[in-house]
């Protein structure tokens, strides 16, 4: 066991508790944001030109922080991103973070994650690849095992240029596989850079399962989303780790969710480490945000326990934030709720 002296305050201590001892090669891996990083860096820095408009004197003693996405509740608007290969942060991987989302490249199959965290929320993320049969079996898998929607990631049709990755020649280490992966015979690079828009046709003919589509970040994208018949967005760009100088995607929100005006629900990833990130993202619309690097830092930490930590964390920190602000029950991403006011430092909060 490695040492755990650290008093973990807030999601950078887990940061750096994993950057010191994960192996230099894993680390990279979950850290590392495309070309010169600066859309991963602009995630995080993006939150911190935004400004609240707190509200003083609102009897904040009884707060409600549940919300609901796709009609189902959860504790507080917060979920965990696809991130891949977690057996890279924590031997028994996903099975640990078995309650968030499940993806293609995770090092436990979908039938591991369902029996260590049989009824939890589930959504699987999925990557379509060249070979449609196989794609189509791992979709009609997650279904028959529970999974309650589909993530659709549209913003790798190649993998993005991660200096540290290539400089480290990064693969995963022999005993750690793509089981989802295994007995289809499937290069790890076997995705499919031709899919399209209709290619969510051939999906929704797969599959009664809601489909959530994931990297949307113009407001163009969000209405060919809405008019395929997608039930969510998630506006990411990757944690920064495809297109370089893209947009920070609380940035592209505020956009995403003027286009959509409520026809589906919207959530958003990228950057969020503190509760009043998450605050900002709701007050701009989103229904719920997700995270991805602070929860493999929390598996980095001590597997499902790190990753309840960061989240108990995570969950105080917005209740705070909220009450602090003035406000004492989550919005469910009513963006009318909202003024969003076009000035240079965007307020949030006023309504
Ligand atoms: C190490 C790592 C692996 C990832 N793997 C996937 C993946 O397999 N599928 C996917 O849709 N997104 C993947 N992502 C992107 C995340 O789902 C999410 O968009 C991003 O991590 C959010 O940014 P954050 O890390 O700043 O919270 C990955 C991100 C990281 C850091
Ligand atoms: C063949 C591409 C696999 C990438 C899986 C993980 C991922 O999305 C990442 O960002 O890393």
């Amino acid at each position: 066991l490695l040492p755990r002296t650290m008093s973990m305050v807030c999601l950078s201590d887990f940061e750096a508790y994993a950057k010191k001892y994960l192996p230099k090669i894993a680390w990279d891996y979950f850290a590392a944001g495309a070309d010169d990083c600066s859309t991963r860096d602009e995630n995080i820095l993006a939150y911190k030109r935004i400004r609240f408009r707190p509200h003083m004197l609102r009897d904040v003693s009884v707060m409600d922080i549940r919300t609901k996405i796709l009609g189902s509740e959860i504790s507080f608007p917060v979920g965990i991103a696809p991130t891949g290969f977690h057996q890279l942060a924590w031997p028994d991987g996903e099975k640990s973070t078995a309650r968030g989302t499940l993806l293609t490249y995770s090092t436990c199959s979908l039938e591991e994650i369902s029996e260590a965290a049989p009824g939890g929320l589930r959504w699987f993320q999925l990557y379509i690849h060249r070979n449609r049969a196989a794609s189509q079996q791992l979709v009609q898998r997650a279904e028959a095992l529970g999974f309650q929607a589909l993530i659709l990631t549209a913003d790798l049709p190649y993998t993005g240029k991660r200096r540290d990755d290539v400089r480290n020649g990064f693969r995963l280490p022999p005993h750690m596989k793509v089981k989802n992966l295994e007995g289809y015979g499937l290069p790890p690079n076997s995705l499919d850079p031709s899919v399209t828009w209709n290619d969510i046709y051939w999906l929704r003919s797969l599959t009664r399962l809601p489909i959530i589509i994931k990297g949307i970040l113009t407001r163009e994208d969000a209405e060919l989303a809405v008019k395929h018949g997608v039930q969510g967005i998630i506006v990411s760009n990757h944690g920064g780790r495809q297109l370089d100088e893209g947009p920070a995607t609380i940035d592209a929100l505020v956009e995403v969710v003027e286009a959509v005006r409520g026809r589906v629900e919207v959530y958003v990833d990228g950057g969020i480490r503190k509760g009043s990130d998450v605050l900002k993202a709701l007050a701009l619309g989103a229904k719920c945000v997700f995270i991805g690097r602070p929860a493999l830092w929390g598996l980095a930490y001590k597997g499902e326990e790190g990753l309840q930590e960061v989240l108990r964390i995570l969950q105080d920190e917005f209740r705070l934030s909220m009450a602090l602000a003035g406000e004492y029950f989550v919005c469910n991403g009513c963006y009318r709720c909202f003024c969003m006011q076009a000035c240079k430092i965007r307020s949030v909060m006023d309504r």
